[in-house]
């Protein structure tokens, strides 16, 4: 019998781990919030407004009744915004499976707390840790709708819950690799979108390839040095979730966050950028939380503070240059 799988949140990676997980072999129940959208994902087997032309499997249905997506499933998929899952879990309180394996699609930290989004369904939904997972690596949505090849991590503090879902997600196209570096792998795939936001803005100052690759390397040695002093493994983030999804999101049109920092340096405000774009750019949110998290262990992350007083006190994009360029000079490693 085909392995049950719930997928809760109908955005772009939601939808779209959803049609790896049914190439996989699995049957997936997603939910949604709007009926609009999983009536249209039930009936007609399409997602127009996140993933437009791409036919879903038959293996794929779709309720807005969450009790219905969980029933009798092995593992829940969570795939909504970083800054809504504690309240999303609160409220399917009772619900939720205790016996089902738990995987965190999201890239972000918690405002507030600092948690990573692993931390939270295990606190919230009051999930033993080793039954949680995080699925995180240069996985960008349309690419991944189009059976380009691409790899991934799953993480989990167990390597029996982290094979079993790398069993559960596996196809021709989609490659997962295992690890048990947690805080490694969230802490990756949630700053790299804070360095895309600046490499997007150094785009669209219109500066160049030197300027870029200068960001996502200095991005990466404070993301390490983080990681780091949280307990992560250093080499996680030359792994797939460091230094692999760094490059895919900082380098891509695809990518929400580089598009956004493009938008920024150009000269629009977060407000209208939001506006126009209607989808999640999970760095705006989790610059500040980062930035906060670093401070509490006393860890330096120049370039999530600038992309911070960018996106939340509006600072000018030409300033944050300035300010990176005329630090006081040190030794690269130190
Ligand atoms: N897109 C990508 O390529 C990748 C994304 N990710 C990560 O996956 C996570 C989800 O992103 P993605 O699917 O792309 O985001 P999208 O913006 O495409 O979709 C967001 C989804 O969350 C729903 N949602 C919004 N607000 C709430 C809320 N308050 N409560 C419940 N549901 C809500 C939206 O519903 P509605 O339509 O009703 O607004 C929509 O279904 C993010 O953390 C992202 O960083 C990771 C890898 C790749
Ligand atoms: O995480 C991603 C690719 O791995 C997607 O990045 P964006 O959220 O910036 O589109």
């Amino acid at each position: 019998m085909s392995p049950r799988v719930a997928v809760l949140g109908t955005g772009s990676w939601g939808t779209a781990f959803s049609t790896v997980l049914a190439d996989a072999g699995c049957t997936v129940t997603m939910w949604g919030r709007r009926t609009e959208v999983t009536d249209e994902i039930r009936e007609r087997h399409t997602n127009a407004q996140y993933l437009p032309g791409l036919p879903l499997s038959a293996a794929i249905s779709a309720t807005s009744d969450v009790a219905e997506a969980v029933a009798g499933v092995e593992a829940v998929v969570l795939a909504v915004p970083s800054q809504s899952l504690r309240a999303n879990l609160a409220g399917w309180a009772g619900t939720l499976p205790r016996e089902a394996t738990y995987v965190s699609l999201m890239k972000g930290i918690e405002r507030g707390t600092g948690r990573r989004m692993t931390e939270v369904i295990s606190e919230v939904g009051a999930i033993d840790p080793a039954r949680v997972a995080v699925v995180t690596g240069p996985n960008l949505a349309k690419e991944i709708v189009r059976h380009d090849p691409a790899a991934s991590v799953v993480a989990s503090a167990s390597r029996e819950t982290a094979e079993r879902v790398a069993h559960l997600c596996a196809t021709p196209y989609f490659r997962p690799y295992t690890e048990t570096d947690v805080v490694g792998c969230e802490l990756g795939g949630a700053t790299k979108n804070v360095v895309a936001l600046a490499v997007g803005m150094a785009e669209g100052l219109g500066l160049g390839d030197n300027s870029k690759a200068s960001i996502i390397t200095r991005g990466l040695a404070e993301t390490t040095r983080l990681g780091v002093r949280l307990g992560a493994d250093p080499l996680t983030f030359s792994g797939l979730a460091g230094v692999g999804d760094l490059i895919a999101t900082c380098m891509s049109p695809l990518s929400r966050n580089h598009s956004f920092g493009v938008k920024l340096g150009q000269g629009l405000s977060v407000d209208e950028i939001v506006a126009e774009t209607r989808q999640v750019a999970e760095g705006v949110e989790s610059a500040e939380s980062i930035l906060a998290l670093a401070r509490s262990v006393a860890v330096d992350m120049p370039i999530v503070e600038q992309v911070a007083a960018v996106v939340h006190d509006g600072r000018e994009p030409q300033e944050v240059v300035t300010a990176l360029m005329s630090r006081a000079r040190k030794s690269e490693r130190r």
